[in-house]
């Protein structure tokens, strides 16, 4: 296979430090930010060490439980909430990532999907605790985008409500399992996370220092194309400040009109000396729109949808070009077995 190629792309570190006082200058650096490479890093987000390391320690205790236990909240596609282990296949590689992924929400998805708290006593409490800090993180952020797109400042705050029901955010953690080191004589590949853009308006990555494999592939013209390029750039967040990687989605590259990039990422499938093959764990909050939500862009580029329209869109493209992905696949197969008997018929007639 041939060596992943690499660029340096600039990746901005953004200070919410003293946030009331410096909206403006921040709302310029996260503007740059936005249309320039869709992923950046927040510093002085007002979340502690501590906090995100409880909610780590949390989340290992959650994935170190027996999978009939965590079976008892299986990943509901409607809902968009629960466990779910060795299941999703994106569209990009049409194999299933290696890795378990419990997902948690405020609102009514979440109901009967939280392990009772006899299971796993405080777990609950200290994940919405958690949820409540990043959702305040986010908002500071969709205020700034929201002045930048001209919008009034509450004006994503209000669409992404987490105290309505219709809420459909969604803080999921990830425990990606240690990858074999040894050439595999399969030659399969250990997806972590597939390339894809992420559907929300913005999410918050967070990771763990010494777990590296974030990768990304800017580029993207459209929300609504697959395509990405050849070329990644690793993501290094300063860990020292506790930085938190934020990324805009599909609805945010939507609601701008396409003028903020949402773009291609993937936790690097290990294969290559420098990589990082050992156990990973990391937690993506996507700020989903509560499902009554009206979108549509200052330049009312594409039709006013609602947030539960959007989903299913987004939902649907990427059923779609799964399946074309797999239909591929199938033909190349054919292809290939074919190709082998007309070989085959060649070297028994020579
Ligand atoms: O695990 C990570 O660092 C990234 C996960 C991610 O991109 C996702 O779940 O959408
Ligand atoms: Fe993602």
């Amino acid at each position: 296979m041939a060596p992943t190629e690499y660029v340096d792309r600039p990746v901005p570190t953004i200070s919410l430090e003293d946030f009331d006082d410096r909206i403006d200058a921040i709302t310029k650096e996260l503007v740059n930010a936005a249309e320039n490479v869709g992923f950046f890093c927040v510093i002085d987000h007002g979340i502690s060490y501590e906090s995100v390391d409880r909610i780590f320690d949390q989340s290992a205790r959650f994935f170190s439980q027996d999978d009939n236990v965590k079976a008892q909240v299986p990943f509901s596609p409607q809902h968009n909430a629960g466990w779910e282990k060795n299941s999703q296949v994106r569209p990009s590689t049409g194999v299933a990532d290696r890795k378990e992924s419990y997902q948690m929400q405020f609102g009514e998805g979440m109901n009967g999907r939280w392990l009772a708290d006899e299971a796993l006593p405080g777990f609950r409490e200290e994940a919405l605790s958690f949820m409540q800090q990043a959702q305040s993180v986010s908002e500071k952020l969709m205020i700034c985008f929201a002045r930048g797109l001209g919008f009034e400042n509450d004006y994503f705050v209000s669409a992404h409500d987490v105290s309505r029901p219709e809420s459909q955010t969604v803080c999921r953690l990830l425990h990606y399992f240690e990858t074999p080191e040894l050439p595999n004589p399969t030659g399969e590949v250990y997806h972590r996370a597939g390339a894809h853009a992420d559907w929300d308006l913005l999410t918050l990555l967070f990771q763990k220092a010494g777990q590296s494999g974030l990768e990304i592939c800017p580029g993207r013209e459209l929300s609504t194309s697959f395509g990405y390029g050849d070329a990644w750039t690793k993501i290094e967040p300063d860990v020292q400040k506790n930085a938190i990687v934020c990324n805009v989605g599909d609805l945010l590259m939507s609601w701008s009109d396409d003028r903020f990039k949402s773009t291609f990422h993937r936790v690097k499938a290990p294969c290559e000396p420098g990589d990082y093959y050992g156990e990973r764990y990391s937690i993506a909050f996507f700020n989903q729109p509560c499902r009554d939500a009206q979108i549509q862009g200052p330049l009312k580029k594409y039709p006013l949808i609602t947030g539960e329209e959007f989903t299913r869109d987004a939902m649907s493209r990427n059923f779609k070009s799964l399946k074309e992905k797999l239909q591929n696949k199938e033909e190349v197969k054919s292809r290939e077995a074919s190709s082998i008997a007309v070989m085959s018929q060649l070297s028994t007639m020579a």
